[in-house]
């Protein structure tokens, strides 16, 4: 946490970093025409940190920074630890979320299981104190988190637009 200037993780960082964890269990049955067709459509988390066990299949991709999309070759005994837009926001845009998406396999069954680290749904989440002492514009305001994550499954996945709901 030293890039955000926080020293110690209190009760209030705890709650505020991964008060609340859901996991979910992904299937992706063989599809034919992949191409055809969205596995996950493109978005960002809203958590704070995504861990994710993939299996051997394949099929995820993240957005490089030239805006080509990445593969993300599963690797045995490996998690992929993904940015969500909760820590973009509580770091004033210091880390990133990525944004990511899945294309099914015209061959094979997948299966992923992401556990989504987050603030707990009552928390007001914006730019931590720490990261604007030094006199740094706030890029964020304060959401509510339950409103956020709303906000969020209210509409189709659309990249990494869910954000704009908690800029200035
Ligand atoms: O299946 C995957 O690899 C990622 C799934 C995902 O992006 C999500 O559940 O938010
Ligand atoms: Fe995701």
């Amino acid at each position: 946490m030293k890039r955000i200037h926080v020293k110690e993780i209190d009760e209030t960082k705890e709650s505020l970093l991964m008060g609340s964890k859901r996991i979910n269990l992904n299937y992706y049955p063989i599809c034919p025409n992949p191409e055809l067709t969205v596995g996950v459509g493109r978005h960002s988390d809203v958590s704070t940190l995504t861990i994710l066990l993939q299996d051997d299949i394949g099929g995820l991709y993240v957005r490089g920074n030239n805006g080509s999309w990445v593969h993300v070759p599963p690797v045995s005994g490996s998690l992929v630890i993904n940015v969500g837009d909760a820590l973009q926001i509580m770091s004033n845009g210091r880390y990133k979320s990525i944004e990511h998406r899945v294309i099914a396999s015209g061959s094979k069954n997948r299966i992923s299981v992401p556990i989504f680290v987050n603030p707990r749904p009552c928390d007001m989440i914006g730019p931590f104190s720490e990261v604007l002492a030094g006199g740094e514009k706030a890029l964020y305001k304060q959401v509510l988190y339950s409103d956020y994550v709303k906000h969020f499954f209210r509409k189709a996945h659309d990249g990494k637009n869910t954000i704009e709901f908690a800029k200035i």
